[in-house]
């Protein structure tokens, strides 16, 4: 398996607790390289844009006026298997579901204040990097 990139987004809600370097501290850890990074304040067509497989979704507007209201971390992440490896690093989208010692166990509240999004697949994260970078 070759190298891959995933993207990754702090989102609002760690981003203002002050955890950006903790979480970054675990991605490191777990052996994932950061390649590029930005902290952006999105605009509503921005995160209504870049989650656009979601419109449909019962819980889109909620999402989308989440994430807009902070800054955000938007980092490209490379890797062996950076994809899954990031996924797995993060925890399901629940925190109170995630994993114990997962990024959304020890920083998330609920599913739209979940500390974090990483690319769910090889497709996604080609479209989410070329959206930012
Ligand atoms: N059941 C849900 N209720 C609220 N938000 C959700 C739900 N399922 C997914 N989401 C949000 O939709 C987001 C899509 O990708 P993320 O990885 O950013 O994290 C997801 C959650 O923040």
């Amino acid at each position: 398996m070759k190298t891959e990139h995933t993207l990754s987004i702090i989102k609002p809600d760690a981003v203002a607790k002050n955890v950006i370097g903790a979480i970054i501290n675990r991605l490191e850890t777990s052996g994932l390289m950061i390649v590029n990074a930005k902290i952006l304040q999105l605009t509503s067509i921005q995160a209504s844009e870049f989650y656009a497989a979601h419109q449909n979704k019962f819980f889109f507007n909620e999402l989308i006026n989440f994430m807009i209201s902070g800054p955000i971390f938007i980092q490209i992440l490379k890797g062996y298997q950076a994809i899954k490896k990031n996924r797995e690093i993060m925890g399901a989208t629940d925190p109170t579901v995630a994993l114990s010692g997962t990024i959304r166990s020890d920083y998330g509240y609920n599913c739209t204040k979940n500390a974090i999004h990483g690319s769910d697949s090889k497709k996604s994260a080609i479209r989410e990097i070329s959206y930012f970078f």
